[in-house]
């Protein structure tokens, strides 16, 4: 069994893989005051309540977009779990030949999801992931990465409204009924998601354009993926498991 850890601003995202099938995954808050015993906990429990053992795992590869917790994730994969882990970053293959001005600055899940679309789509793709922040990433013909969009997420924008603003709430994030609404919850809910949708429309119309790529295969992932895919048809396929199909992918390449 292989462990693949993704760690972003909202969510650590974890998958147990046996060969190629997720056998468990596990989604916990990112806690950046937690510490290497209080996670060692955590997944040990998991892994207790899924009658699975740290003495099973093989390896251990992680992606990182919030620095600081690095080197907890990584102590504690040391410490309970004895292993070293991979880290997705420089010095890893990844089999991507990235495009962006400094290779360094790319977050690794936009890395390790394109390594993912690319294993299982036909390029020219579009990646969108629906997390803390929505990110786009363009992948041409040759399966080079190009670079893409970073948008503030559905959550990020929809608590800024309730912050901000005296009188708005916060509220869930689910489709009202119609665009036109007749309360302020309506209405938070008509903006933001039908707001969203259409703004992933015009950033993919103006990626086909630029890309000069009219068909051009569209992947969204992340846990608010369904509901932004259901409001607009230029989203071909959701596929929740992405970046934990990158991180066994990149496992594969560099064991
Ligand atoms: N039903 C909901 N109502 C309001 N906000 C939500 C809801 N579901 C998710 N969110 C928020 O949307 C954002 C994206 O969440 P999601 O679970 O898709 O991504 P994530 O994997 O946590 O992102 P990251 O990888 O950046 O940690 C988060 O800020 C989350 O708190
Ligand atoms: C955009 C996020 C926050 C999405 O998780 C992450 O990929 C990140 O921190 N990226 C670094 C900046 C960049 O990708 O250009
Ligand atoms: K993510």
């Amino acid at each position: 069994m292989i462990l693949v850890v993704d760690i972003g601003n909202t969510n650590i995202v974890l998958g147990v893989y046996r060969g190629r099938e997720l056998l468990h995954h596990f989604r916990l808050s990112t806690a950046r005051q937690s510490t290497v015993d209080e996670y060692g906990v955590l997944i040990h429990n998991l892994f207790h309540m899924s009658n699975i053992s740290f003495k099973d795992v093989e390896g251990v590869i992680i992606s990182s977009v919030v620095p600081p917790l690095v080197q907890v994730i990584v102590e504690m994969c040391v410490k309970y779990i004895g292993k070293d882990p991979l880290l997705v970053g420089p010095g890893i293959k990844t089999g991507l030949n990235l495009r962006y001005e400094n290779p360094r600055e790319v977050g690794a899940d936009r890395i390790v999801n394109a390594v993912a679309a690319i294993e299982q789509y036909k390029c020219p793709l579009v990646v969108v992931d629906f997390g803390t922040a929505t990110t786009f990433d363009c992948i041409d013909a040759g399966a080079n990465y190009l670079g893409g969009a970073i948008v503030p997420g559905l959550g990020i924008s929809t608590e800024a409204l309730y912050q901000r603003a005296s009188k708005l709430p916060r509220i869930e994030l689910e489709k009202p009924k119609k665009v036109i609404g007749r309360n302020t919850v309506h209405a938070m809910q008509a903006g933001i998601i039908f707001g969203y949708a259409g703004q992933v429309e015009g950033i993919v119309r103006r990626i086909k354009l630029e890309m000069n790529a009219p068909v051009l295969k569209v992947i969204a992932t992340g846990g608010l993926a369904p509901l932004i895919a259901g409001e607009t048809d230029c989203i071909d396929e959701v596929n929740p498991m992405l970046t934990l199909e990158g991180l066994r992918i990149i496992y594969n390449r560099n064991k």
